[in-house]
């Protein structure tokens, strides 16, 4: 497994980022955080592109405190909100302009076959002939995309990539984003403040803070514990089982969660709308704490669809409300938000069971 290994000190005029950590060697790990907390320059870091703490992809030392390797000659790609296209170019000619570089990065472009599939898979081969100059910004950003695969990389940067697009655009691109695993098995960062994109794409979180990290793990896992105030919630993953209602339902059976104490017992399902999946698919699914709410016995008469059973894991206060986090049958978390004055009616406290009524559950990819 090729793990990054971290151990950053870099000074960017006041500010400061110190990290160090390993990153996993496969997946998407999503650098999150508010604006100015140090996600470009930790990707800068790695790249080479600025200076400060030691970098290692595997075995392979990028920069100690002894020696640096140059930025050029990194195996890695860097894809920037600026696709960073020659204008004078067309599609094709920005793709060979990349592969002919490769081999000062030490990298082996991808033969003819894979090259084939990224093409394909990224939609580009009707557009090979078009100049640059004439491609949207989504079509500009899966150009991008290609010539950073087509040099076979080991190691993925993506920084902001969909940020300068609008939300048409994003909404294009995102899917292309989320079927790269296909043809990319090694590691990804994924730069973005934008946290539907992480819950979409995201296999790990490394959320950071004023330049250091305050946590790093499983997406879901991370996410559970984070407040991000109106944001707060969970993803979930599972299988689709079934549609029902004329496929305008789908019932998403939830993994069990690496943390369920006993995995043989009955799963926890999701009724979802999930127009676009079959029967099979596994998807994520994001539930914001704002849409659950808590009752103590099951409501039958409510037009709620998902009614699930939970038991209550822990509560913190946060102002003027309190934050459930909620274990369900499948191991996983949950999270509520709710009143103060709610919890002290309904007398919750740790280990109680009650039933969780999620109003609003949304397809995360
Ligand atoms: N060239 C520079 N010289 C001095 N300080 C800089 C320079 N570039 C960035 N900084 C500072 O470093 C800090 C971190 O910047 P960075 O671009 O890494 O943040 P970010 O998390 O990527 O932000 P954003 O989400 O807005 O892109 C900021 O406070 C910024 O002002």
């Amino acid at each position: 497994m090729t793990d990054l290994h971290l151990n950053i000190d870099c000074h960017r005029g006041d500010f400061r980022l110190r990290l160090d950590t390993t990153l996993a060697g496969q997946g998407v790990t999503a650098v999150f955080g508010p604006s100015g907390c140090g996600k470009t320059t930790l990707l800068r870091c790695i790249a080479g592109l600025e200076a400060g703490g030691e970098v290692r992809l595997g075995e392979q030392v990028w920069s100690s405190r002894q020696r640096s390797l140059p930025a050029h000659q990194r195996p890695l790609a860097l894809v920037f909100q600026d696709a960073g296209l020659l204008k004078h170019l067309n599609v094709q000619g920005n793709l060979d302009y990349g592969v002919k570089r490769a081999h000062q990065r030490g990298l082996t472009p991808l033969a003819h076959e894979q090259a084939q599939q990224v093409l394909e898979l990224l939609d580009l081969l009707p557009l090979l002939r078009r100049p640059v100059l004439r491609l949207s910004g989504g079509e500009q950003q899966r150009v991008a995309l290609a010539r950073a695969l087509l040099i076979n990389p080991r190691l993925l940067l993506l920084d902001e990539p969909l940020s300068a697009l609008d939300t048409a655009r994003k909404q294009e691109v995102l899917p292309y984003l989320r079927r790269l695993h296909q043809v990319y098995q090694g590691p990804m960062l994924y730069v973005s403040h934008a946290l539907e994109e992480v819950v979409q794409l995201a296999d790990q979180l490394l959320l950071l803070e004023r330049g250091e990290m305050r946590a790093q793990g499983g997406l879901a896992e991370v996410l559970a514990t984070l407040n991000l105030g109106d944001e707060t919630g969970v993803v979930l993953k599972g299988r689709i089982a079934a549609q029902e209602d004329n496929g305008q339902l789908a019932r998403l059976v939830l993994d069990p969660a690496t943390t369920a104490a006993d995995n043989s017992g009955p799963g926890t399902e999701l009724l979802l709308s999930a127009p676009q999946a079959a029967i099979g698919d596994h998807l994520r699914a994001r539930v914001l704490a704002r849409d659950v709410s808590i009752s103590l016995s099951r409501a039958d008469d409510s037009s709620i669809l998902n009614i699930l059973p939970v038991q209550i894991d822990c509560l913190s206060a946060d102002g003027t409300s309190v934050l459930l986090n909620l274990r369900l049958r499948s191991g996983g978390l949950l999270r509520a938000r709710l009143t103060q004055r709610s919890v002290t009616q309904l007398g919750l406290k740790p280990g109680m069971p009650v039933w969780a009524q999620v109003k609003s559950v949304a397809l995360a990819g």
